[in-house]
């Protein structure tokens, strides 16, 4: 056989390391980028040279006006303009956004046709109707339609000054803009967002204002600027309205002047100066909303600055070491507050569409008992476990946990479905862990711990601050209290929604598959503090793969395929003698 050499190849020559670290480091060459550098700097020379020596700029002119009287008021309006109608517009789109996405169809049907109409009018038509509306409506009325009754009376011409008809022209047409991009933010967060906030009941108001609105905000702020600047230039249309904001007031001057290029200089540096400070404003409210949500740590002045603003500790900067679970305090210690719940399922039905996913469901896990659902993928758990705090509705049957039924109230033969506050009240006592965490991840691993005992159960920060860093402790995280969710594994994640789910001290614990998202490294972590809690005293719930694990913890186990109970039976009965054959083969295959 012909050697390497013998066919023309030569083995690279052998360095050894001291060779390598005598080695001299010669940087990349990059002959078209330093090309192009020099041209757009010799671009920008001749330019700034151009507009400085061509007396036609006329920059004395210039600076005789920049700082004049009338330009000053001028931008003063501009200002006001902007920020008024920016505020009003995104308030008011913010209400359109919710009512867009809401249930309701009247409400969704209402926005959807205000944005319609208010992007379909040309701004400029707007303002014009909006200046004639005493032509329209000699008068304001506020009183009962329709009736005698009448309780003040505007005139419309002297209540409507231009100033109040360019704020509501600009707000009303702003709203329209930005509440689609509000929308786009609120669909831009995941759905297991609102599940976990919905399963720990938060309010619907709570849910948007500090889960999903702070979330969105990343989506939002950078198309919402661009409005905002947008608005800033956009506001010189009111001219029509012979306003004198800062392009009217420059245009009175150069008419009279007719310095024409240096009067459209001043406006046009004004409004870069706005600009730049607009510009500013957008990187640290992004910088701010991105806080957890990005791997790399903010500028470090940057992250002090917020820090200090939301009185937060820094981040711990090492990583701890799993063994830190070795350490921590006994889960069994932790008085779960309430014992055990007794779950009873009823004649459960449930499909999605034509698919029958829970077929005349009967299950009671008793209190303080530790039941494990497995089956084949598809077989209907993780949605039978869902249905026992309500995320999902069932079409027929009853869930009840001590007796109280969760998504309904009995009168008589009828039951009568709960509305949300009374849903959200009862789901307290019923805590979830998500297969994928599902943590807020811009709050730290404390913030979503103590969200739901402060925002659901009233009780006072401190005290909650208190109890959350005591739970992160027995969980083996207590050093990670002040730490976003991106920066932790993926085990110490779950952790702490363990954390989160105990800390309303709940009688029942749901888990759905809590393992599943996890390197198999990081299972072990898991499993020991679920071991540890089916202790406890507390019901737990869970759909699991994790064959060994079900049948170290559970005290029964549920069999489940195609939407129905199969089998129910202790761990040491079903997997020695199970007795439908499909369990035999789903566990022949799995074990
Ligand atoms: N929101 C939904 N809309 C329509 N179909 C759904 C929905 N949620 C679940 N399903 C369907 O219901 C069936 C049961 O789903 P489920 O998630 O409960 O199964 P599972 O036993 O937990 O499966 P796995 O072990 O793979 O998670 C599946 O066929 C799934 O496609």
């Amino acid at each position: 056989m012909a050697s390497v050499t013998d066919i023309g190849l030569e083995t690279a020559p052998r360095t050894s390391s001291r060779d390598l670290q005598r080695l001299r480091i010669v940087p990349a060459r990059h002959p078209w980028r330093v090309a192009g550098t020099v041209l757009a700097a010799a671009i920008i020379l001749i330019s700034l040279h151009s507009v400085f020596t061509n007396e036609r700029w006329g920059w004395s002119v210039f600076a005789e006006y920049f700082f004049s009287e009338p330009v000053l008021a001028g931008l003063g309006r501009t200002l006001q303009l902007t920020a008024v109608s920016a505020v009003i517009g995104f308030i008011l789109g913010g209400l359109l956004a919710f009512a867009r996405v809401s249930k309701s169809p009247l409400l969704s049907t209402l926005s959807w046709g205000y944005i319609w109409l208010l992007r379909s009018i040309p701004l400029i038509v707007l303002l014009l109707v909006l200046n004639n509306l005493g032509y329209l409506y000699a008068t304001i009325n506020l009183g009962v339609p329709f009736t005698e009754i009448m309780w003040a009376q505007f005139d419309t011409v002297q209540t409507l000054s231009p100033f109040a008809v360019a704020v509501i022209g600009l707000s009303l047409n702003q709203a329209a803009f930005s509440s689609e991009i509000i929308r786009g933010g609120i669909l831009s967060v995941d759905q297991g967002q609102h599940e976990a906030a919905a399963a720990l009941g938060l309010s619907r108001w709570r849910q948007a204002v500090h889960i999903v609105l702070p979330q969105a905000m990343r989506a939002i702020l950078p198309s919402g600027f661009n409005e905002i600047i947008g608005l800033a230039k956009a506001t010189s249309i009111v001219y029509v309205l012979a306003l004198p904001e800062l392009f009217y007031t420059v245009q009175v001057i150069y008419r009279r002047n007719l310095e024409v290029i240096p009067l459209l200089m001043v406006a046009t540096v004004w409004y870069l100066i706005i600009m730049v400070v607009l510009s500013a404003f957008q990187y640290l409210i992004e910088q701010y909303y991105s806080r957890g949500a990005r791997r790399e740590a903010l500028p470090p002045l940057v992250d002090k600055l917020f820090r200090i603003i939301s009185r937060k500790a820094p981040e711990v900067a090492s990583a701890a070491p799993v063994s830190v679970v070795a350490d921590r305090k006994p889960l069994a210690g932790f008085e779960s507050g309430r014992i055990g719940g007794e779950v009873a399922i009823h004649g459960v039905n449930k499909s999605f569409g034509t698919l029958k996913v829970l077929d005349d469901i009967d299950l009671t896990v008793g209190s303080g008992e530790v039941v494990a659902i497995i089956g084949p993928s598809g077989a209907g758990k993780s949605t039978l476990l869902r249905t026992i705090n309500h995320l999902e509705r069932v079409n027929t049957g009853l869930v009840a946990i001590d007796s109280e039924l969760i998504g309904y109230e009995r009168r008589g033969d009828a039951l009568y479905e709960l509305k949300e506050p009374a849903i959200r009240r009862r789901r307290a006592g019923v805590g979830m862990v998500f297969q994928n965490f599902n943590l807020f991840p811009h709050l730290t691993a404390l913030e979503n711990v103590v969200e739901a005992p402060i925002s659901v159960a009233g009780v006072p920060r401190e005290q909650a601050l208190a109890s959350g860093r005591d739970l992160l402790a027995r969980v083996g995280l207590a050093d990670k209290a002040d730490v976003y969710p991106r920066h932790l594994s993926g085990g110490q994640q779950q952790r702490v929604a363990i954390a989160r789910a105990l800390a309303l001290r709940p009688k029942v614990l749901l888990f759905d598959e809590p393992t599943s998202a996890l390197d198999p490294e990081l299972v072990g972590e898991v499993l020991d503090v679920i071991k540890e809690l089916a202790k406890s005293g507390t019901t737990l719930v869970i759909v699991t793969h994790e064959i060994g694990f079900a049948r170290e913890v559970a005290d029964r186990i549920v069999f489940m395929e195609a939407g129905r109970i199969l089998e129910i039976a202790a761990p040491e009965r079903l997997f020695s003698a199970p007795t439908h054959h499909r369990t035999r083969e789903f566990l022949a295959k799995v074990l």
